[in-house]
């Protein structure tokens, strides 16, 4: 009877507290998001759950005092869904590493994160050509009306082919760059591919024999590239230096033919100063993978224009790169658990 009984006990027990042993079990990781609500965990759990319990945030919400200390790292994407703020740092004893999935970290503030004894990682190198990919699109997009010829397939009123449905060449054009790191550089290798003329600023002049394996021509000045170019792509980091980099001044200086195209953060562009050069006709056209706040609201007049394209910040969405992201956030997050170095980590 008492050998009963204690087999009972021990059945409840086993049963409440399944949660907590499987948590028990791995070292834990706190994931927020990507994208659309429970994004990752659906396609990437699996390889994640090789080695970690993931703690989804809503989850750690409603039980903290069950999570705070078992976390052992944090899984953020961007700024979309969780901010690490000196309160999440506090509530999380025994965290090791905030891992970053992609290559920008502006969201974070990394010495406060430091200053809790926490490291910094990310993933760069493998977004590059995803990236990449996206700012030809977008460029390629803008320039021949896709968005609007696909609408007009789905939606027309009559079968005229509007005038306005006439787009502009890429082949020949003047393409200039804004910040050449290796995804700038990425942009110059595919723009050879349609025999563009590449243009680009940066920081730091890279060297001739680069320059000459994609064919860019150094800028010194800004203004000079967005004087001359057709194309406009932004690629810098989002850094107090360039933080609303193009405003109504630079605007003024693009041809009224031009396409202003953004793959790198919404707040390097002064988003007023665009919608009035749309106002005014200063520019051709917009393409944005990035805006502030994303996504923008409904009703925002970026969204009024027919010649803007708008993205929702996808410019590593794809299947294969998202994959190799989160094997490299895994990688980074058993670093930190095991007390190794970090092969991504990010210094403030
Ligand atoms: O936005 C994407 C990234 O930072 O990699």
């Amino acid at each position: 009877m008492l050998h009963l009984t204690i087999r009972l006990i021990q059945q409840t027990f086993r049963l409440r507290s399944t949660v907590t042993q499987v948590v028990m079990e791995k070292p834990c990781i706190l994931a927020t998001t990507l994208g659309a609500p429970g994004g990752i965990y659906k396609c990437f759990a699996p390889c994640i759950e090789k080695h970690f319990t993931i703690i989804p945030y809503e989850r750690f919400v409603q039980r903290k005092e069950d999570f705070a200390d078992k976390i052992q790292a944090v899984f953020v994407w961007g700024a979309v869904a969780l901010k690490v703020d000196q309160n999440l740092l506090q509530s999380l004893p025994n965290l090791k590493a905030v891992v970053n999935g992609g290559v920008g970290v502006d969201h974070l503030d990394i010495p406060l994160i430091n200053s809790f004894g926490v490291k910094v990682s990310n993933t760069p190198h493998v977004v590059d050509n995803a990236t990449a990919d996206i700012g030809m699109s977008l460029m390629l997009a803008s320039a021949r009306k896709i968005v609007e010829g696909h609408d007009f397939s789905k939606f027309r009123e009559c079968d005229d082919f509007p005038e306005s449905s006439l787009g502009t060449d890429v082949t020949g054009a003047i393409l200039g760059i804004i910040g050449m790191g290796r995804i700038g550089y990425k942009i110059a290798k595919r723009a050879q591919g349609f025999e563009m003329k590449v243009l680009y600023h940066n920081r730091n002049r890279r060297p001739e024999s680069e320059e000459r394996a994609v064919g860019a021509t150094y800028c010194a000045s800004m203004k000079e590239l967005l004087q001359r170019s057709d194309f406009v792509m932004v690629v810098v980091n989002l850094s107090p230096q360039t933080h609303k980099l193009i405003g109504a001044k630079e605007f003024a200086m693009m041809k009224p033919n031009s396409t202003f195209i953004n793959i790198s953060r919404g707040l390097v562009v002064d988003q007023d100063a665009l919608v009035d050069a749309l106002r005014k006709k200063m520019i051709r056209a917009a393409a944005l993978d990035v805006t502030y706040p994303e996504p923008l609201p409904r009703d925002h007049p970026l969204l009024s224009f027919p010649n803007v394209i708008v993205l929702p910040h996808v410019g590593t969405h794809t299947v294969e790169t998202t994959q190799i992201m989160v094997e490299r956030m895994v990688t980074n997050a058993l670093a930190a658990v095991t007390g190794g170095q970090l092969p991504d980590e990010v210094k403030a």
